[in-house]
């Protein structure tokens, strides 16, 4: 695990020298990024800071078994399926990873929309929780691994209690989840502390566009 500072990401060039190693795209040199990190860290805040102002890099989409928040929309925000729909995306092999997040609901990300990114030499980004970006180790181990990491953990208890999404007995079941991510963190090829999501999108951005990252070939 490399803690990059950002005089090191500046100097991430993209020869757009691209591999058939099936995580990286042939003409852009794309290299797929998985973005993970506790919860309430900032994950979703600093993906639509990307999503907004870098639109050449594709986040995917995750399928999930949870409801619709209001203002969120099917296709963009997530696909929302039901259960058998969930169950028949495992059975025919359609996710690249998936697990139950929170306890609450089944999350997962489709394979396909993926490789198709990719092979078009697209940048592509998921922001997963921690037993997915496992799984995508074990299957795209070229793929570049990040934290998201807290300024403390105050700072996570004060997000987390803020976002005001929780009820109180969620917000500790989160926490506890919380305290084994942050144990994770060494499992990670890079770290970035989400301070100022401005700084933090900006240094993700830099990796995702990045060929090699922590000696990775
Ligand atoms: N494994 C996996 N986790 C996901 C996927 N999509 C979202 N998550 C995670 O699911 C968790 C809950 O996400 P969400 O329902 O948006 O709630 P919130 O991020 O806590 O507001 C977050 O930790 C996400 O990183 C996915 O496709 N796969
Ligand atoms: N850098 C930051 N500084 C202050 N607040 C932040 C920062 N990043 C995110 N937040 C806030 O923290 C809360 C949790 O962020 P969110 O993106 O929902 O986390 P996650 O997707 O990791 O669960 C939200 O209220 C968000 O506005």
């Amino acid at each position: 695990m490399t803690e990059l500072m950002p005089t090191e990401l500046e100097t991430g060039v993209d020869t757009g020298n691209g591999s058939a190693d099936g995580t990286r795209g042939g003409a852009g040199g794309a290299r797929l990024t998985v973005l993970a990190g506790p919860t309430a860290v900032g994950k979703g805040t600093v993906a639509a800071q990307i999503r907004e102002n870098y639109p050449d890099i594709w986040i995917s989409v995750s399928a999930t078994t949870r409801k619709a928040r209001p203002g969120e929309e099917h296709g963009v925000h997530y696909l929302f399926v039901s259960d058998e729909e969930f169950d028949r995306m495992i059975a025919a092999d359609e996710l690249l990873e998936w697990a139950v997040v929170h306890k609450a609901a089944r999350y997962g990300t489709p394979r396909q929309p993926v490789l198709d990114k990719l092979a078009e030499g697209r940048p592509a980004l998921l922001e997963i929780d921690l037993q997915g970006a496992r799984q995508v180790r074990e299957t795209m181990p070229e793929a570049h691994f990040v934290f998201l990491a807290p300024p403390s953990w105050d700072e996570l208890v004060r997000r987390l209690v803020g976002r005001g999404t929780e009820t109180a007995e969620e917000r500790e079941r989160r926490l506890e989840t919380a305290t084994l991510e942050l144990a994770a963190e060494k499992e990670f090829d890079v770290t970035i502390v989400n301070a100022s999501v401005r700084e933090a999108a900006d240094q993700l951005v830099k990796l995702i566009r990045s060929p090699n990252i922590s000696g990775k070939s």
